[in-house]
Formats: structure tokens, C-alpha cells, sequence
């Protein structure tokens, strides 16, 4: 049987409805907006197209958002006042940094100077550590975008083997700690793991985050486990036209949907949770600044 594809255009869509949902509440009953800034520093044309789409969806749910852009040569002490007076104004809740930064800025300074209680991202290292202890945080987007798919699918999690290919502080380890919470049997993989078929041949959840295109073959594939792509590689795709190109995951597509038995997509899979997720976090960290309640579902 064919891999169920795991609609995650669809799904983001019924998350952002959600989220619009709270944010009407609380403009109705408290007369609060949640607002969210995003800063992009250097010129990254793929970045920009994120931010633009980013900027968009926040506008459609109602809430407030904020773009600042700065040049590429932008220095760290400026960069570091920018996310200051974004921590001290209280029409915003939360602050995303957009990453990769130009070499010359110390990433992990930049982060761990955004209030833990604005980070939307969950990238600060107060909310890694309370992830990973178990207790409330900020959740990293794109592995909570992959939970909740992983969670409507499947139910319960429990007991489950999963493997996570890939152990980036943004996606690999995340994934991992919100896995284990939810009592998956947790494998992480990285380019030093040996015999990489064989692990990934174990698991009944794969997630592939590794950032090369289509590495994943269908042969190492469990039947019937699911696979969630979060890869994104932009290819040059001349059959559609000169300079045109096309996007794929880290997974090969068809060879894997034919053995998985649910599957996520790319394009329209863990991308476009990731910015329903942003979303989402942006009003809980609005709620908990307000110490109200907040929106049921949306968090791990
Ligand atoms: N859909 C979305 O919303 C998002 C998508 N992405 C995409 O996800 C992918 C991963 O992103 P990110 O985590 O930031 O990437 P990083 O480059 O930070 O990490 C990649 C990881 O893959 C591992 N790796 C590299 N080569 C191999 C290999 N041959 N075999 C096994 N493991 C390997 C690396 O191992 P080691 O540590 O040993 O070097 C590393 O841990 C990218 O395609 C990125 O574009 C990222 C964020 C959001
Ligand atoms: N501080 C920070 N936080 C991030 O979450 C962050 C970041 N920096 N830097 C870059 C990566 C990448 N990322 C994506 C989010 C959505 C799509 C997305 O919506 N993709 C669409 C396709 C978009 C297209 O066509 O280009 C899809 O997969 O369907 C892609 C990539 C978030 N990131």
C-alpha cells in the first residue's frame, strides 16, 4: 500500500486557524495583541523570502508584526540594542533572530540575549534547558511542527523506535528531547554514525535532518514507518527552464513513499508547520507574559 502523505500544508493551515482563533480572544476580552519581530541581518535572498512569508501569516492571524532589517556589516553592539529595545517593548512577545548570521557576529551571544520569555525560536540556552529537563519552555518550531504531525498520525508515541538523522541545536536534539518526552525509544544519527542503513532500518519514525538532498533511500526504510522530512535544498532544475529550480527534502520521495507508511512532503510538509509553529508560540508567549491562559494543543 502507498505511504499515507502527511499534509502539512493542510495541517498548518488548521494550526494558524487555531491560533487566530486565541488571538481574536484576547484583542475581544483583553484588548491584547500579540506581536512578533523578526530581525534579518545581511541580504540572504532565501532569508528574505522566509521573513516576507513570515511577516504575511503573522499579519492574516491578527497579530503584530515587526521586520528589522539590517545590513550585513551591522555590528554585534548594534545588533545587541536592537534585540534589547525589542526585550523591553511590551507590545512584543516574541523575537526571532533569523539564522544563519554573518560570520562575524557570535551566534550563540545574539540568542542568549533575547529574553528566554520571547524567544519563539526556543534556541536560548535557559529554554534548551528546561526542554530537556521536562519542564515548560519555548519549543524549537520545525521539531514541533514534526511532533504534532507525529502525534495526529500515530496517537501515541510511546514505546516507539525512532531515529533522528541530524543533531543540530535547531532541529536534531530538539527533536530528540520532544521524542523521548513523549517515550519514543530515541536514536540520534550524524555523519559519524556507522552503518547509517542499518540504524534507520530499525525505526518506526524516521526524521531526516541532514541538509542533503534526497540522501534517504527507500531500501533503508522500515515498512510501513513514517518519515518526516524536514530537509529543504533548493536544486537547480533546468527541465523546468533555464535558471529554474525546485526544492526537495532529505529523503528520496518516491522510493521512500513507496515502502513508508505515512510520509511528509517537500515542498508543503515541516515547512510550513514550522511557520504555523512560530505563530503558535508567539501567543503562548503572549499568554504567559499576561499570566492567561493559554491556547490548548499548540504546545508540547
Ligand atoms: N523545514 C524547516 O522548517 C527547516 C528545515 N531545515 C532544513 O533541515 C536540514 C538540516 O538543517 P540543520 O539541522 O540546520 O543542519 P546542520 O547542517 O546544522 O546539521 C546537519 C546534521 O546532519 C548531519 N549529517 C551531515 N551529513 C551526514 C551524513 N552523511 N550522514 C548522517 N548525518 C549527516 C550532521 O552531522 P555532524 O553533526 O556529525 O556534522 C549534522 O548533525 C537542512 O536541509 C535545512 O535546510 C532547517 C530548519 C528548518
Ligand atoms: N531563527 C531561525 N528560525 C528558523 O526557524 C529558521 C531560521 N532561523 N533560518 C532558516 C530556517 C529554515 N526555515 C524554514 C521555514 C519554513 C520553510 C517553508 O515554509 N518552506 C516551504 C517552501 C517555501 C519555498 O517554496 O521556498 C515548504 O517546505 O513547503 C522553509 C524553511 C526556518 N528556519
Amino acid at each position: 500500500m502507498p505511504a499515507k502523505i502527511i499534509d502539512g500544508k493542510a495541517f498548518a493551515a488548521t494550526v494558524r486557524a487555531q491560533v487566530a482563533e486565541h488571538v481574536t480572544k484576547l484583542k475581544d476580552a483583553h484588548g491584547i495583541t500579540p506581536g512578533l519581530a523578526v530581525v534579518l541581518v545581511g541580504e540572504d535572498p532565501a532569508s528574505q523570502v522566509y521573513v516576507r512569508s513570515k511577516g504575511k501569516q503573522t499579519v492574516e492571524v491578527g497579530m503584530k508584526s515587526v521586520e528589522h532589517k539590517l545590513d550585513a556589516e551591522t555590528s554585534e553592539a548594534d545588533l545587541l540594542k536592537v534585540i534589547d529595545d525589542l526585550n523591553n517593548d511590551p507590545e512584543i512577545h516574541g523575537i526571532l533572530v533569523q539564522l544563519p548570521l554573518p560570520k562575524h557576529l557570535d551566534e550563540d551571544l545574539v540568542i542568549n540575549s533575547i529574553a528566554p520569555e520571547k524567544d519563539v525560536d526556543g534556541f536560548h540556552i535557559s529554554n534548551v534547558g528546561l526542554l530537556g529537563t521536562g519542564q515548560k519552555s519555548m519549543v524549537p518550531c520545525t521539531p514541533l511542527g514534526c511532533l504534532m504531525m507525529l502525534r495526529d498520525h500515530h496517537g501515541s508515541l510511546s514505546g516507539l523506535d525512532a531515529v533522528v538523522i541530524g543533531r543540530s541545536n535547531i532541529v536534531g536534539k530538539p527533536m530528540a528531547q520532544l521524542l523521548l518526552g513523549d517515550s519514543c525509544t530515541v536514536t540520534i544519527a550524524h555523519s559519524r554514525t556507522k552503518d547509517l542503513a542499518d540504524v534507520v532500518r530499525r525505526a518506526d519514525i524516521v526524521v531526516a535532518a541532514v541538509g542533503r538532498p534526497e540522501m534517504v533511500p527507500g531500501d533503508w526504510i522500515k515498512p510501513g514507518a513514517t518519515v518526516i522530512d524536514v530537509g529543504i535544498n533548493r536544486l537547480d532544475a533546468p527541465e523546468k527552464g533555464d535558471g529554474k529550480t525546485k526544492l526537495v527534502g532529505d529523503v528520496h520521495y518516491e522510493s521512500c513513499a513507496a515502502v513508508a507508511g505515512a510520509i511528509t512532503p517537500v515542498p508543503g510538509g515541516v515547512g510550513p508547520m514550522t511557520i504555523a509553529c512560530l505563530l503558535a508560540n508567539t501567543v503562548t508567549a503572549c499568554c504567559r507574559a499576561n499570566g492567561l491562559p493559554e491556547p490548548e494543543g499548540l504546545t508540547a
